[in-house]
């Protein structure tokens, strides 16, 4: 693709070539990092958390960059290669993306919140499957789409690696993808170059408090969703029994697009009555006069809203709403996710699920109260160089919700792993620490009695403790089943 043709699928004034520069120059590829750039590559210099890519755009032009996009501000000197001024340098690279590498999948939805945004977009991908459309979804667990599951590492990809994938996918005839949209990266543009036919939000708790300075600048992030990405008109599927769900109602609508509200205070979706069972929930759901009995075979009353929020999406994405509502009746929770690994020979289930923030943590103990007769045991951490604020917050949660509360590590990272657990402590003195993560599994499940049940919290899908620059090969789903191997030995 020419230099030109990139420049132009931009917005006119957001992009502008110097004086003389030969734009007929073929690109072979585009990226932000020049540790990777290779001959005729587009070089996008961005300003980062950590550090400058201005000063690393040199280092790209010797190795073969056609020409480097940077800020306006941006001072960048000793290059011969052609410096183009972005307006807004990440949102030039993720829409020069999507030009370049084309097709996307027809439908594309994006969900976000702080909360359920993995599990929605893996709902909706099976619910369109289960229509019969081929379709996927890309997010904290990585890519699913029909024949392929590949694990990820971030929950919103950067824009190269996007959109190479939307347009593998579109070639391999997905029509409908799903997917999750983090503040990170909808603050950082990556998802600015996606066409997007309908959007969806959760709900909003704390959470990255090391990167948003606020509360209101974290759901201004996650706003940008409905304000700046979603086209005019398209329809914008919000949660209504949040805490933060009118303000995101008023976002979208001042934005222009299309609201539809789901669960009990819904509009489209209106949540009557739920029956919670053991592992399965009875809902009756109205829509537009019409009522729905559905049998949703997960636990958890979160479960019943993420259901809701990919029900409303499917059904503002085209899919018929009696294909949906017979689709929620096969639904499979995301991996993590409240997921059961076993029971001990008492029948006391052991539970991992990722929660790793504080509503989440609230969630997910008050979600397994009402079938545990005897104590809610829990083990968990909270993961190094993340937001400090939410230790205690935790801590304090257990020790309200949980009969037993064991402190351990969750990729520590570059921390100190004791600091970390002294900081959940402090709200939970009563909790029992045992830093190395096996042991207190081993410690939880050997503590299990008629009635208990066992949350093991923050680790999810996740197959690795970070610790240091290290990923040591972890899982909690592993080591539960050794422990409840063991008890039956
Ligand atoms: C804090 C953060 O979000 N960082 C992301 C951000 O990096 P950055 O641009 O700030 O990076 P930087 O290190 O300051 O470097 C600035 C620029 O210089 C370039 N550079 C740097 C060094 C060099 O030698 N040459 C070079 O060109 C870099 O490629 C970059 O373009 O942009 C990068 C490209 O999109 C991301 O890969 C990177 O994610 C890091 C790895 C990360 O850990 N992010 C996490 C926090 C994250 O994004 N999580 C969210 C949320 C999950 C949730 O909701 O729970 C996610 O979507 O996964
Ligand atoms: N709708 C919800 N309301 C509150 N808590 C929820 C909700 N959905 C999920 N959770 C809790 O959050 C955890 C993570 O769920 P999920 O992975 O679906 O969310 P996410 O938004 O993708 O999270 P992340 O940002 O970490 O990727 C679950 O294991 C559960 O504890
Ligand atoms: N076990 C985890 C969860 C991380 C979730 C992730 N999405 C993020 O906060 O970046 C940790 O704290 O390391
Ligand atoms: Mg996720």
């Amino acid at each position: 693709m020419k230099l030109s043709a990139l420049t132009a699928a931009l917005p006119t004034g957001s992009i502008t070539a110097p004086n003389g520069a030969d734009t007929e120059l073929p690109v072979t590829g585009l990226t932000a990092d020049s540790r990777v750039v290779e001959p005729g590559n587009l070089f996008f210099a961005l300003a980062g958390v950590k550090t400058d890519g201005a000063r690393f755009a040199a280092q790209a032009a010797s190795k073969g960059a056609v020409a480097i996009v940077a800020g306006e501000g941006a001072v960048l000197s000793g290059l011969t290669v052609p410096v183009l001024r972005a307006v807004d340098p990440r949102q030039a690279l993720a829409r020069a993306a999507a030009a370049f590498y084309g097709p996307q999948p027809r439908v594309m939805a994006a969900v976000t919140g702080t909360a359920g945004k993995t599990s929605v977009a893996s709902f909706l991908r099976q619910i369109w499957a289960n229509a019969g459309e081929q379709a996927a979804m890309l997010g904290t667990t990585g890519v699913t789409a029909p024949g392929r599951t590949e694990y990820g590492t971030l929950t919103t990809p950067d824009p190269v690696a996007l959109h190479r994938l939307l347009a593998e996918l579109a070639s391999e005839g997905v029509t409908h993808a799903a997917m999750e949209a983090s503040s990170h990266g909808l603050d950082q543009r990556r998802l600015d170059g996606v066409a997007l036919s309908v959007a969806g939000f959760t709900n909003l708790g704390r959470d990255h408090m090391d990167y948003h300075t606020s509360m209101d600048d974290y759901m201004a992030a996650k706003m940008r969703l409905f304000d700046t990405l979603l086209p005019k008109g398209m329809p914008a599927v919000i949660f209504a029994d949040d805490p933060w769900s009118e303000k995101a109602v008023e976002a979208a609508e001042r934005a222009g697009a299309r609201v539809l509200t789901v669960g009990r205070k819904g509009g489209f979706l209106s949540l009557k009555r739920v029956e919670h069972l053991r592992h399965k929930q009875v809902l009756e759901v109205h829509m537009e006069g019409r009522i729905f009995e559905v049998d949703l075979p997960l636990a958890g009353d979160f479960q019943v809203s993420n259901a809701l929020v990919a029900a409303g999406i499917a059904i503002a994405s085209g899919t018929s709403a009696d294909q949906v509502m017979a689709a929620l009746e096969h639904l499979t929770g995301a991996s993590g996710r409240l997921e059961l690994i076993g029971s001990t020979p008492q029948g006391a289930p052991a539970y991992v699920d990722y929660a790793h923030k504080p509503e989440a943590l609230e969630n997910v103990l008050e979600a397994v109260r009402p079938f545990t007769t005897g104590r809610v045991i829990t083990v968990f951490g909270c993961g190094g160089d993340r937001d400090r604020g939410k230790r205690p917050i935790m801590g304090e949660i257990a020790m309200r919700l949980a009969d037993v509360v064991i402190v351990t590590d969750d990729n520590p990272r570059s921390e100190d792993p004791a600091s970390i657990r002294a900081e959940i402590m402090a709200a939970a003195p009563d909790a029992t620490e045992i830093g190395d993560r096996a042991t207190a599994i081993r410690t939880a499940v050997s503590m299990l009695g008629a009635g208990d049940t066992l949350i093991v919290a923050g680790k999810g899908h996740e197959e690795g403790q970070i610790i240091g620059e290290k990923v040591l090969p972890f899982s909690d789903h592993i080591e539960i089943r050794k422990a409840l191997e063991e008890l039956k030995a």
